[in-house]
């Protein structure tokens, strides 16, 4: 029996660091008809993101690094402010993100509540990306953080007034959507 969408045929177009591959497939529309259609798809695995917040500090803890992509489109100095994040290895989205959280900012948060999970470019990019907010302490705090250094990664550590990264938003400064999205998240839950 024909489902709604049949995979005729799936190419590797790539598979260096992550993978695209093109995928030829049929689709059946509310009319009945069936179309066949080609698209491009770039798997890089999924991934987890967390906002550190403290409500008597009324802080946040986000990161700044150079993000190559960004670069090439209209970012002049490649740099971008984003909460904490990282792509899954084998673990499940919470061991991923209470490491990467370790790593990237050098806190080891108690409690991490998921709080929703998103596609961020459905149309081009497979990932689904789940996104977690913590409490944060000064005694949490057990290193720099800034990243694995045999993965390159130069991750600066910024705390900082969640009304200034509001502001951020705002004005232009903050330009990642899952940061955009955290940010909003505890304003709207009445968090911060
Ligand atoms: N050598 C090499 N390294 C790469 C390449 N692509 C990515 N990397 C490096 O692989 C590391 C992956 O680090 P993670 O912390 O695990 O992932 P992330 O890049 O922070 O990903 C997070 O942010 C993305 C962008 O917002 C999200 O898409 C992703 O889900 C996750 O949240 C980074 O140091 C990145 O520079 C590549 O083509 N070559
Ligand atoms: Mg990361």
């Amino acid at each position: 029996m024909f489902k709604d969408v049949n995979i005729l045929k799936t190419e590797v177009l790539s598979d260096n660091w992550y993978t695209l591959r093109k995928i030829t497939f049929e689709y059946k529309k509310k009319n009945g008809e069936v179309i066949t259609q080609t698209r491009e798809a770039y798997d890089r695995g999924n991934g987890a993101t967390i906002l550190l917040y403290n409500q008597e500090k009324k802080t946040v803890i986000l990161t700044r690094q150079f993000r190559l992509p960004t670069y090439t489109n209209g970012n002049q100095s490649g740099m971008m402010i984003e909460a904490c994040a990282g792509l899954l290895d084998k673990d499940n989205a919470e061991d991923c993100i209470r490491r990467e959280t370790e790593e990237e900012t050098g806190y080891v948060v108690k409690d991490v509540k998921k709080i929703f999970e998103a596609y961020m470019s459905p149309g081009s990019v497979t990932e689904i990306l789940y996104f977690f907010i913590a409490a944060y302490s000064k005694d949490m705090k057990v290193s720099e953080g800034g990243g694995v250094d045999h993965e390159e990664e130069n991750i600066e550590v910024l705390e900082m007034l969640f009304d200034d990264a509001l502001e951020m938003v705002n004005n232009g400064e903050i330009k990642d959507a899952k940061t955009i999205m955290l940010l909003q998240y505890l304003r709207l839950q009445g968090i911060l």
